[in-house]
């Protein structure tokens, strides 16, 4: 199986309008993808779709060579790690207070300790916290550490399971600059891990986009307006296509970072 995710002419309507117009998305193995988009243009829709959480209402799904409507969604889940802003919210009030306990409960996909976690999960818990640099808070209260760090925390969570796919909506959203690039230096080493998973990874920030996403998705309005080579998209063109603003783009240590060409946008004064 070399396709992670494959969707096919895929729509999702709602009674007043169309949310995700015709979507052709292929995710190889191998391949780390960034989704780069305005708000509003239906990233978080598109990645509730590659979980199973909402179903196309025209066009065909595909994840992990299983086809939606046609396998059992929560099995399919089990593969896919999630890390989304709401986690934080959902944590709280669990009962799950040490960071171990967390990061073990992503094997139960659920907050809640149901089952009594085994000392082999624990050590995998210590296992997958190596694996994104915060094996350190072991042991630690979980409401007592910083964004930045519960956030390493959310995705160790994640690949608790051994996913074959990890999905990250926005991890960096409310970090300070230095937070958060820390935050992207342990994704990039879980990238280059021989063993990590399909990474997707979503974000409205160019800079973040580093050399180990090979392709990016630009989604506007619910549209694909570009797919491919992350060198090829990341260019001024089509940034400024992108944005409908002139748009420079810099690239530095294999990031690009963008500014306004010229001064765009009146002020009052
Ligand atoms: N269940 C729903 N019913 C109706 N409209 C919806 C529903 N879910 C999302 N939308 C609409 O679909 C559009 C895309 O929303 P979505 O949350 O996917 O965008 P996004 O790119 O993730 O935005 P942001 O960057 O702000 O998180 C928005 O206009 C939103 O209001």
């Amino acid at each position: 199986m070399t396709n992670v995710i494959h969707f096919e002419n895929v729509s999702w309507k709602r009674p007043d309008e169309t949310i995700l117009h015709t979507i052709n998305w292929r995710v190889s193995k191998g391949e780390h993808w960034a989704i780069l988009g305005l708000n509003g243009s239906g990233k978080t829709t598109l990645l509730n779709m590659v979980n199973g959480y909402i179903w196309p209402t025209t066009g065909t799904v595909r994840v992990l060579g299983q086809t939606f409507g046609k396998t059992d969604i929560r099995e399919l889940r089990k593969a896919i790690g999630w890390v989304s802003s709401s986690l934080q919210e959902r944590i709280k009030g669990t009962g799950t207070d040490r960071v171990e306990q967390v990061v073990v409960s992503g094997k139960f996909a659920s907050f809640g300790l149901y089952d009594e976690p085994t000392h082999d999960d624990y050590e995998r818990a210590y296992q997958v916290m190596e694996q994104i640099g915060c094996a350190n808070l072991y042991g630690r209260s979980y409401q007592t550490c910083s964004q930045g760090e519960k956030q390493k925390v959310l995705i160790a969570r994640g690949l608790m399971a051994a996913p074959a796919l990890l999905i990250l909506d926005e991890p960096t959203n409310g970090l300070d600059f230095i937070a958060r690039e820390e935050l992207l230096a342990s994704i990039e080493q879980l990238a280059k891990q021989s063993d990590a998973p399909t990474i997707i990874f979503v974000t409205h920030h160019i800079e973040e986009i580093m050399p180990i996403f090979s392709h990016t998705l630009l989604l506007r309005e619910g549209t694909v307006f570009e797919q491919g080579n992350t060198e090829n998209i990341l260019s001024k063109p089509t940034l400024s296509q992108f944005y409908q603003l002139p748009v420079e783009a810099i690239e530095q240590n294999g990031r690009k970072w963008i500014s306004l060409q010229e001064t765009t946008f009146e002020t009052n004064e």
